[in-house]
């Protein structure tokens, strides 16, 4: 299996905790807290991926990034986006340098 198809598998899974009770999963359980629940847990989980990589942690960091992406992918599905949306959006920007698309952004700073 791929790590597209993992991802994919995963957002399947996401999209029929939407008909779920909040008490029944910790998915469905996010949704009913709505953005602003969602968004706490995302800048929870990268402030632990930070910590992660302080420690300098490999196995540690891997695992606070996987609650990274897993409630960012929570974020995007709230929003009926999903994770072909972003494959989307790195293909376009693929070959784009980071340092001359800052310069096409004609911003002085
Ligand atoms: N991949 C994950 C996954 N990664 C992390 N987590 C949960 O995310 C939470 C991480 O939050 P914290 O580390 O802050 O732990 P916590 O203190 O218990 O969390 P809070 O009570 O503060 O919210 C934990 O409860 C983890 O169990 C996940 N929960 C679910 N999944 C996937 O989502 C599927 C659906 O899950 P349910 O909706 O619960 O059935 C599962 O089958 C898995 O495939």
């Amino acid at each position: 299996m791929t790590s597209m198809e993992i991802l994919q598998r995963l957002q399947r899974v996401l999209a029929e905790r939407r008909n779920a009770a909040p008490d029944s999963s910790y998915v469905a359980g996010l949704y009913a807290k709505g953005t602003d629940g969602i968004c706490k847990k995302v800048a929870e989980e990268a402030a632990e991926a930070i910590m992660a990589a302080k420690d300098g942690d490999q196995t540690h960091l891997v695992k606070e990034v996987t609650d990274l992406w897993f409630h960012s992918m929570v974020l995007l599905a709230h929003f009926g986006v999903g994770v072909e949306d972003v494959a989307a959006e790195f293909l376009r920007r693929e070959g784009v340098s980071g340092i001359e698309e800052k310069k096409q952004r004609g911003n002085p700073s």
